[in-house]
């Protein structure tokens, strides 16, 4: 008889939390729909990357990001302890591999806002996770929100938005498109995806 799966023992959903990838043009708004969420959802563990980028005005060692040199970048590479890392609008960005996996393999739910260079890269090495892409309500509107933060030079604006358009024209890459029109809304959706709610 041919093989089917009709009659057979259909297996128990998986309800592992898992891996998930926050991903999206500089300024949509992941920071914001992220820290939403995690104040009324403080279970979601976000990952807390590397950076050579400069600290912002309040941006706290060990909270937003661990701020590091150059060398200490080329280090944490060398000694592949980082799960991915990718160079961004001029400054390098990774993700601590040791503490994802440690969170992934106590069963909690795990997010990491990285870039579509290394969400790509977490695709290759992790395909279980799942990749969400958040999506401006219009460029015109991306544009006002990334300058409108007021953190960056005007160069640094004009690379990001540079950068945007590659990630903007990446989206079907990913599992499932958020579009920010409402950080109350999307942070729902998002903890949705990742089976918090
Ligand atoms: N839904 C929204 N409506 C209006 N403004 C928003 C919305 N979401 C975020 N913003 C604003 O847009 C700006 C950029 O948001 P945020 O810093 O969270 O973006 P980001 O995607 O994390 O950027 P980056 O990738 O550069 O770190 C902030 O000033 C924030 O307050
Ligand atoms: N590939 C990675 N990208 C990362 C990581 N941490 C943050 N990011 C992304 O970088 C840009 C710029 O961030 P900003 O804080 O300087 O505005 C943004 O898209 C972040 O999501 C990482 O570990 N890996």
């Amino acid at each position: 008889m041919a093989a089917t799966s009709r009659g057979t023992t259909p297996e128990p959903p998986d309800v592992r939390p898992r891996l998930t990838v926050l991903s999206g043009p500089s300024g949509v708004g992941k920071s914001t729909v992220v820290a939403h969420m995690r104040k009324e959802h403080p279970e979601v563990w976000l990952s807390v990357s590397a950076t050579t980028r400069k600290p912002r005005p309040g941006e706290k060692h060990g909270v937003h990001y661990f701020f590091v040199t150059d060398e200490e970048m080329d280090k944490l590479i060398a000694n592949g302890e980082l799960l991915e890392w990718a160079e961004f609008a001029g400054n390098r960005y990774g993700t601590p591999r040791s503490a994802v996996l440690d969170r992934l393999e106590a069963g909690e739910p795990v997010l990491l806002e990285i870039d579509l260079q290394g969400a790509r890269l977490v695709r290759e090495s992790m395909p279980e996770a799942q990749l969400v892409f958040l999506a401006p309500p219009s460029w015109e509107e991306l544009v006002r929100r990334l300058t409108g933060r007021g953190t960056e030079a005007p160069e640094v604006i004009e690379r990001r938005l540079e950068a945007a358009k590659v990630e903007l024209a990446a989206e079907a890459e990913f599992d499932t498109t958020l579009v920010n029109t409402s950080v109350e809304d999307v942070a729902r959706e998002l903890l949705a995806l990742m089976k918090v709610l």
